[in-house]
């Protein structure tokens, strides 16, 4: 569907933001991981057409994007991360000025994707005293108007509490299943549950691409688990890379990425997808130092 060929993207003083990235994204919920500047905005503005690779190339379908980026426009929604609405505008006002702009003319269309964001009984009140889950809730629609094949979302959850940050969540997943839902993040949490791939991205290069499940496999026998008297602590903590460690009863209790048993009685651990990532990482930086 969506196919990414070496591209890079070069701000002024060489800031390199994307280096050399290949990717082939079939439809479903991909999430764009990665660190503050690790250039997943940059990534998202050239697949959405708002600015252009200093080289490589974006085919959505076959078509170049980057030549002819009508080719996607027509088909795509954005949420990015900065999106602000109107605030005297009500829900449905806010929707039908987005809906003119677009060229979106069916008025059902409006009321079923107020419903799909769980907003229709919100629909004749100001945008103002919306909380932040309802406003970005607000933005999905707004970026779902054309039904749009790709769907690009970045930091979606950014200032939302728990509550909006599961609807939302799930709001993501159900559109993931039809269509490609792109979802830019650092917290892994947003797209545990909901990601069909996850793309891994580090000062602009992309590290790894693959299946949550796949990545949960391949950090199986590098996590351990293990409770330490307190003044071991620090010293094991200056020769492994500690995933968490957390106060108890018996001392503290560890959980370790290490590619052999880290110390005496250290058992192999069933490790969750953040901690898969974050053995990722640490390997990714071990090599590159
Ligand atoms: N318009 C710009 N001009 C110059 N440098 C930029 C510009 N936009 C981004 N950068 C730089 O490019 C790098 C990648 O930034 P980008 O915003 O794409 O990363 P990100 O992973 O989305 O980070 P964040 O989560 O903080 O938005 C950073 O070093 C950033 O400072």
């Amino acid at each position: 569907m969506l196919e990414l060929r070496n591209v890079v993207k070069t701000y002024a003083k060489n800031v390199r933001a994307v280096d050399d990235v290949s990717l082939n994204l079939p439809a479903g919920v991909v999430g764009l991981i990665g660190h503050n500047g690790a250039g997943k905005t940059s990534l998202m503005q050239m697949i959405a057409t708002l600015t252009r690779p200093t080289s490589g190339q974006i085919l959505f379908d076959g078509a170049d994007i980057v030549k002819r980026p009508d080719a996607i426009r027509g088909r795509l929604g954005f949420l990015p991360q900065d999106f602000g609405v109107y605030p005297n505008l009500t829900a449905l006002e806010f929707l039908q000025y987005f809906a003119a702009l677009k060229g979106v003319r069916d008025p059902a269309r409006l009321r079923l994707l107020l419903e799909m964001v769980n907003l229709h009984e919100h629909a004749h009140r100001q945008a103002a005293g919306f909380s932040g889950g309802m406003r970005r809730r607000l933005g999905i629609a707004q970026a779902l108007l054309n039904d749009p094949d790709v769907l690009i979302v970045d930091e979606p959850t950014a200032g939302l509490d728990p509550e909006e940050r599961l609807r939302f969540r799930h709001l993501l997943s159900e559109i993931g299943f039809r269509k490609l839902v792109i979802v830019s993040t650092h917290i892994v949490s947003d797209i545990e549950n909901m990601a069909s791939h996850l793309a891994i991205m580090n000062k602009g290069r992309l590290m790894a691409y693959d299946t949550p499940d796949s990545f949960v496999r391949d950090a199986r026998s590098k996590v351990w688990s293990v409770t330490v008297e307190a003044q071991h602590y620090e010293a094991l903590r200056a020769e492994v890379q500690v995933l968490q460690a957390q106060r108890n009863e018996h001392g503290i209790s560890l959980r370790i990425a290490h590619a052999s048993s880290p110390c005496a009685g250290a058992v192999p651990a069933e490790p969750t997808l953040e901690e898969a990532l974050m053995t990722q990482r640490y390997a990714v930086q071990e090599t590159a130092a």
